[in-house]
Order: structure tokens, then C-alpha cells, then sequence
């Protein structure tokens, strides 16, 4: 049977062409073309997965987020933003997204993500309902770094690891938290059991009990096959709770109880199941502040924070930049059968002044679209999203009121951009036309 994909964005157009494109692909795909009307089609309908604009005409790809997530759990969603939105569409990460591309939108690679999505939905369809995210341990390549930071932070990894302490990862989002929290298992006597990993912010506070400690058959409408809960599953392992302070409240009291008491009584169950597991916690929030207000409850907390491990933002971590890019650039390399060397000059230089909001996951999807729209043997500026060389930095670098030499300024602009005007203009903080009349006045032929 074909994948069912709703594709919603208010470009009628560009809905047409997708789903053309993708119905050559064998997709079964439906169109919506504002957030009401897929909203309508989601409730009567199930899709396998849904492909939705951030910025849509009566409301954002968010709120088709959530409705998707509230009525059907394991359909994936899949986000389309212009690199303006990049912080909207990182943040989506944390209510459930499976993944984000940017516009303008490349069709062989929103076909991968589609195809990566479609394994997951499948991986969470096998019965008896499994847990997601049990991760295959041997296919991690974790990258350590040699910055300051790096040495750090793996320094606190092996001397935390061994032992059973929790652990609060605190660090933004994309900043390798879940990395970091594997890398933990990895090194600690639990290694050969499984590692689960639990998105709390994606889960309906009406399903989280069911989620985290299981039901049995018939214990609930909907409850149509007995289903192990994340703690069972991580017994003798390890259970890592990302986005832990997206826990109502209620969520948080079941929580605590079942790890003081070590036991968990699924849904519908008489007989209570002991456990033995260590948790790790991740969160991108301040957790003391959220206590302070009296939305996260102390004692819970407390019995996560054990040891605290604060991660680096990518920007802060000059010195391994170019060491995950190259990670990253090698990884695409493999996923897309290419034989990409490296990066040119003006991209390693831009990658070193970039903000990097979405951090190490906003790099390593830069990377692998770059990868996929390179034709030469090095990622060049051309490939990289236009909006890159507006970051902020970029702009004190180049900025003509920040240069002393005007026409020195231009010449290099250009220079990085590979002549190309309007990149250039972008690069100097100044609009076309201004840049025109600047090569006219200092003579700059190109
Ligand atoms: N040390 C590392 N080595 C190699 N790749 C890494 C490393 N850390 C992170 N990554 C890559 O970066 C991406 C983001 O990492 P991860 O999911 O762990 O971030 P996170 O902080 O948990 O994100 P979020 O807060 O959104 O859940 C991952 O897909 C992974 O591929």
C-alpha cells in the first residue's frame, strides 16, 4: 500500500508541482492549502506523513503541528521554512517535528527526509507497540572536538559514566544533548542494554502515562494491542528524558513515584513491574527558573540533577567547527553517493562567523543540502542558503560603515562571493542599486 502524504502551503502552484512529483514517487498525496482546511482533512483522515509550510494564511505549520501530534502520534511531520523561520522551525524540533527543510524547497531532498521519516513511522508500527526511539547503538559516531569546551565536556562524560548517577544535560537545541546522553550509556556498565529516548515535549499529556509505564489491551478506547511502556522497555538500561520540562505537572508526580519506588503499574494492570533504570535528562529551558515559578516540581529536579552537564553552543566552539563539518560533510557524502572533497576558503571562513542558531543539527542539514546541490569537487559559497551571509557577525565584518576602505571592501565582498552581486550586496549591508553606483564610482569592472 502507498505512503499517504498531506502537503499543506498556500502556494497553489508549488502544491501541484509536489504533488505531481511525488506521486510519480508512488506517494498517495493529498493537498491542503491553508491550516483550517488540513486541519479538516487530519481529523477525517489518516496520513502517514504531513508536509507542511511554516507560514501559512489563517494560522502557522505549528498549529498543523500539533493538531497532527494530538489525533495521530506516529505521523510524521515535516516542516518547510525559508531560512528566516530557521528559529521557529528548530523550535518545532521540541513539539514533535520529525525534520525541517529549507526553501527553496529541492525535491530529491525533501524525498530523503520523506524516506528517512517513513522508516521511523514504520520502525513504530511494529506490534506490540514497541517505544520509539530505541537507538542503534553501533551506528553513532560521536564527534569529541579538541576546544577547551570539548575537553570539558568529555571529561565530565567518563567520569560520570560509570556511575549511576542522573544526569541534567542542559544546553540549546540541536546542541548534541542526545549525543551526549548515548555517549553516557556507551560508557557505562549498562551499554549492552537498551538506551530509550524520549521526547517529552511531543507527547500528549493525555497519552503520557500510556507512553511512559504501558497499558493493557482494552484499558482505554483506542488501547487495541497491549503496549510496553519506556520504563519496562529501558529496564537494565537507560532511559533519557529530552525536553523534560514540557512535563505537565500531573506527568511529573507519576514520574517521580516510579523512580523512588523503582516500580510501574501499566495502565489497566493490577501487578506492578519493578524497574531498574538510569535516567538522564535533557532541557534547553532554565529548569531552576521553571521551579522557582512552580511550573517544574523541586523534588523532581533534584532527583534528575545529580550531576549537570551544561553543553556549548556551537558558535562557542571555534576550534571543532570545521572538525563537525567535516564530519557532517563526510556522512553526506555516504548518504548521497558523492564524492564532495571539502570546502572552499570563503566557506570555512563563513561557517566560523555564522550565528549557527539551530547548532549542530542546523549544520549538518546545511551541509548535506550543500552537498547535494554541489557540482564541483568543493562546497562553495553559491551553495550555501543566501540568508547565511546575512548573520549578524557577517554583517560587522563587511559592513562599509565599519571599513575604512570602502573600495577595499567591495573587492573583497565580491571576491568571497564569487562576483556574484547580489550576495555581495547582502555581504556589504547595502542594496543593489547602492552597490552599482559604487562600482561605478571607484571603477570596478567585472
Ligand atoms: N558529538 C557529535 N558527533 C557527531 N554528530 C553529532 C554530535 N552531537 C550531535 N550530533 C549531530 O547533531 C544532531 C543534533 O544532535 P542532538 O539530537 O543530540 O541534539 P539535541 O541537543 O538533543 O537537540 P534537541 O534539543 O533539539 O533535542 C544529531 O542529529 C547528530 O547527528
Amino acid at each position: 500500500m502507498s505512503s499517504k502524504i498531506l502537503v499543506v502551503d498556500d502556494d497553489t502552484s508549488f502544491c501541484l508541482m509536489l504533488q505531481t512529483f511525488l506521486q510519480k514517487k508512488g506517494f498517495e498525496v493529498t493537498n491542503a492549502f491553508t491550516a483550517k482546511d488540513a486541519v479538516d482533512i487530519i481529523k477525517a483522515e489518516k496520513f502517514d506523513i504531513v508536509l507542511t509550510d511554516i507560514r501559512l494564511p489563517d494560522s502557522d505549520g505549528l498549529q498543523v503541528l500539533k493538531t497532527v501530534k494530538e489525533i495521530s502520534f506516529d505521523t510524521q511531520v515535516i516542516l518547510m521554512t525559508g531560512y528566516t523561520d530557521i528559529k521557529t522551525a528548530v523550535n518545532s524540533m521540541k513539539l514533535g517535528a520529525y525534520d525541517y527543510v529549507g526553501k527553496p524547497i529541492n525535491p530529491d531532498e525533501i524525498l530523503h527526509t520523506i524516506n528517512a521519516a517513513l522508516k521511523k513511522t514504520n520502525i513504530q508500527d511494529t506490534k506490540p507497540v514497541a517505544p520509539q526511539k530505541a537507538v542503534a547503538t553501533e551506528s553513532v559516531q560521536f564527534v569529541k572536538g579538541i576546544s577547551n569546551h570539548s575537553n570539558q565536556l568529555h571529561e565530565y562524560i567518563s567520569l560520570v559514566a560509570p556511575t549511576n548517577m542522573s544526569v541534567l544535560i542542559i544546553g540549546d537545541s540541536g546542541t548534541g544533548k542526545e549525543y551526549i546522553a548515548h555517549s553516557i550509556h556507551m560508557q557505562s556498565k549498562r551499554h549492552a542494554k537498551p538506551f530509550i529516548a524520549v521526547d517529552c515535549g511531543a507527547i500528549p499529556k493525555e497519552l503520557a502515562s500510556s507512553e511512559f509505564f504501558g497499558h493493557l489491551k482494552g484499558s482505554f478506547t483506542g488501547a487495541i494491542n497491549d503496549k510496553i511502556g519506556h520504563f519496562e522497555a529501558a529496564n537494565g538500561g537507560t532511559i533519557f528524558l529530552d525536553e523534560v520540562g514540557n512535563l505537565s505537572y500531573d506527568v511529573q508526580v507519576q514520574l517521580l513515584r516510579a523512580l523512588q519506588e523503582r516500580k510501574v503499574k501499566p495502565i489497566g494492570s493490577n501487578q506492578e513491574i519493578k524497574v531498574d533504570i538510569r535516567v538522564i535528562a535533557a532541557t534547553n529551558e532554565d529548569l531552576a527558573e521553571a521551579v522557582k515559578r512552580g511550573d517544574f516540581r523541586e523534588d523532581l529536579y533534584h532527583r534528575l540533577n545529580e550531576f549537570c552537564i551544561q553543553v556549548p553552543k556551537l558558535s562557542e566552539r571555534k576550534n571543532d567547527l570545521m572538525i563537525f563539518a567535516n564530519h557532517f560533510l563526510a556522512q553526506a557524502n555516504d548518504d548521497l553517493e558523492k564524492d564532495v572533497i571539502g570546502f572552499s576558503d570563503d566557506v570555512t571562513d563563513l561557517f566560523k562567523n555564522y550565528e549557527w542558531p539551530g547548532n549542530l543539527r542546523e549544520m549538518k542539514n546545511i551541509i548535506k543540502r550543500s552537498v547535494l546541490l554541489t557540482k564541483s569537487d568543493y562546497v562553495t559559497i553559491d551553495v550555501l542558503p543566501l540568508e547565511m551571509l546575512e548573520s549578524p557577525e557577517k554583517q560587522v565584518t563587511y559592513s562599509l560603515y565599519s571599513q575604512q576602505d570602502e573600495e577595499t571592501a567591495i573587492r573583497q565582498a565580491l571576491e568571497k562571493t564569487n562576483y556574484n552581486k547580489s550576495k555581495a550586496a547582502i555581504m556589504l549591508d547595502i542594496d543593489r542599486k547602492t552597490l552599482y553606483n559604487k562600482l561605478k564610482l571607484y571603477n570596478i569592472e567585472l
